[in-house]
């Protein structure tokens, strides 16, 4: 796999894709992952979310081969993360790195490199990679949670991996940090890598995945792209008319659901495009016609609540065998 920080810019979008299969995991009588399916492609960021207590951290436990399935697989290029021969050169992650509050960070990721073959050149390259430049020979106890990320993030990187495992890799991090993240994954995707990042807010990743995978109580509720995702909001346009009178009887006749906004109405259900011709055929004139952005975290919240039933997905766009 090409480097991130090589010089070489060229890439091979062969990275292994990542299949969860069935996946359970029973913890005392109850399921913390339940019958979970999903698939990861390469060439993409792909977002693992859902609400705490969902199962993501217990999901890739097993597929980190830090946890054994009740049933089910987890796999990366199709075998089990313990049948890699050398996985720490096949997937990165940032899960349980092991620091040692009294080591420096650079100690700290010398410790991991051995495994990963490669040397203190690869440290460095890091170090200056995730931000940690000046900070690396300082003790990883007195690094703020930020530091700790990109601590993580570097160690994840370390024998160059196809595939990057992240769980919460923004919990910490301050703005500027988040940006720096988002444009690092990109690039990792960019360079064909397959990229699984989880979070417990779609808002804190909407501007940086493909693909979702939404999890609550161990279950999948929806696998897609992004962008169809947001053809699960509903719709709703802003409308207002110098004529309130005359816009009032079009909504009664239309039967549109509507609540009062600024100077205005919100219609809730129907598009822009529909309101428009009806206000034009009844002779309504409009000072107003646009459509409410797509809102998805409402949808986020709507798929993840608790009295939600999992939603009519699509084959996931994302799956790759
Ligand atoms: N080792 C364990 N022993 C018992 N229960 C566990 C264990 N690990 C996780 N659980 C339970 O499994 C469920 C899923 O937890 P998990 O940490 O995987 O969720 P999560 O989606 O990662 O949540 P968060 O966003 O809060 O990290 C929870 O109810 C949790 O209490």
């Amino acid at each position: 796999m090409t480097s991130t920080t090589s010089t070489s810019t060229t890439s091979t979008p062969s990275a292994p894709a990542i299949e969860v299969e069935a996946l359970t995991k029973v913890y005392g009588g109850l399921p913390a992952v339940d019958g979970l399916s999903f698939t990861v492609r390469p060439g993409a960021v792909t977002g693992f979310l859902g609400p705490n207590g969902a199962g993501k951290t217990t999901t890739i436990r097993m597929l980190l081969g830090l946890a054994e399935p009740t049933a089910g697989r987890a796999l990366i290029g199709g075998r089990t993360y313990r049948e890699h021969r050398r996985p720490a050169t096949v997937v990165g992650s940032s899960l349980e790195p092991g620091f040692h509050p009294g080591r420096s960070g650079m100690d700290h990721l010398r410790s991991f490199a051995a495994p990963c073959g490669v040397g203190a050149a690869r440290c460095r390259e890091l170090v200056a990679l995730v931000g940690l430049e000046g900070a690396e020979h300082r003790r990883v106890g007195g690094y703020s949670m930020g530091m700790r990320q990109r601590l993580g993030l570097a160690t994840a990187l370390l024998g160059d991996p196809p595939v990057i495992v992240l769980d919460e890799p923004a919990n910490g991090l301050d703005p500027q940090g988040i940006v720096w993240l988002r444009h690092l994954l990109r690039q990792f995707a960019a360079e064909g890598r397959t990229v699984l990042v989880s979070s417990h807010a779609l808002r804190e990743v909407q501007h940086t995945v493909d693909d979702v995978v939404i999890v609550a109580r161990g279950r999948l509720v929806h696998a897609s792209s992004l962008a169809s995702l947001a053809d699960l909001a509903a719709v709703a346009t802003y409308v207002s008319s110098p004529d309130g009178a005359a816009l009032g009887r079009l909504v009664a006749h239309q039967a549109w659901r509507v609540a009062p906004h600024e100077s205005g109405l919100l219609v809730h259900d129907v598009a822009a495009a529909q309101v428009g011709d009806a206000a034009f055929a009844a002779g309504v004139p409009l000072h107003r016609l646009e459509p409410r952005d797509v809102d998805l975290e409402e949808v986020f919240l709507r798929l993840t609540s608790p009295t939600s039933a999992p939603s009519a997905t699509a084959p996931h766009p994302a799956a790759v065998r």
